[in-house]
């Protein structure tokens, strides 16, 4: 039998939550390996976008297809998982294997391979045995990270994946993005990094309560859209530039 096709469509979506919309008028629709950047200031639904494919949030109106949760990957926003639990690295990147094969049986070599290949890919191959919590916020999310793709998701969601994360793991985050797109891997993250936006998606979704534009990053990072998505937050400096100011 044919494996169904990846697709993640959303056609005229609001979402929400206990009935009431936060987001409206989303229109997207997501290929095997391609990459969705979700920007937007604080609050303007960027998570709640995540969460809907997740199915933690609500669909309220329209039509959205997405991918089945266990063919879907996702990191949370740093801070989503208590630092201070006291567990192992490999322990947490293990965790990822359950929602695809069941937590009611045992771990087996396939799996103990799966989780070497995860961190070896994140580069932390040598912190298997180190306490989770005592890692830097970098390595954090590269752990997470290895966790989200541990099962091989079709679909991986990335909520802010580069928020208080040093230059070294920001890069080796990214290479292992681009690895994995180039390997079929579809990618939604949501940035408030313009540059980051730029340079690794293929389409940027401009958000803010309601879907402002939808593009490449060519068509949609420009002043005009960026202005009529963050309104008084985006500020024109002088040499022809933009910065957003977060209120
Ligand atoms: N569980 C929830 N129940 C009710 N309202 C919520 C819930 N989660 C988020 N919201 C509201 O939905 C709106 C969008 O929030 P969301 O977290 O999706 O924004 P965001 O773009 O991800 O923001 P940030 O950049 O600050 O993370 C906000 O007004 C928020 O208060």
């Amino acid at each position: 039998m044919d494996r169904p096709r990846f697709e993640l469509r959303y056609s005229g979506v609001s979402i929400g939550y206990q009935g009431r919309p936060v987001l409206t008028g989303v229109d997207l629709e997501l290929r095997a390996g391609r990459r969705l950047a979700l920007v937007g200031p604080n609050g303007a639904g960027k998570s709640t976008l995540i969460k809907s494919m997740l199915g933690l949030a609500e669909i309220l109106g329209g039509t959205a297809s997405v991918p089945a949760r266990a063919d879907t990957g996702y990191v949370p926003q740093t801070g989503a998982l208590d630092a201070d639990f006291p567990v192992s690295v490999r322990q947490v990147v293990t965790m990822g294997r359950y929602r695809k094969l069941g937590w009611w049986r045992p771990v087996r070599a396939a799996d103990r391979t799966a989780v070497a290949e995860a961190l070896d890919r994140v580069g932390l191959a040598d912190r298997a045995r180190h306490r989770f919590g005592l890692l830097s916020g970098g390595q954090r999310q590269r752990v997470l990270l290895a966790r989200a793709i541990v099962a091989k998701p079709k679909l991986l969601l990335l909520d802010e994946p580069f928020n208080g994360v040093d230059a070294v793991s920001q890069e080796a985050i990214l290479r292992v993005l681009r690895e994995l797109s180039a390997a079929g891997t579809a990618l939604v993250l949501s940035t408030h990094d313009l540059g980051v936006a730029r340079d690794l998606a293929d389409l940027v979704c401009l958000i803010n309560g309601r879907q402002h534009a939808v593009g490449t990053p060519g068509e949609t990072l420009t002043a005009e859209a960026l202005r009529r998505t963050y309104g008084s937050g985006a500020l024109d400096l002088a040499d022809g530039r933009m910065i957003l100011v977060e209120p």
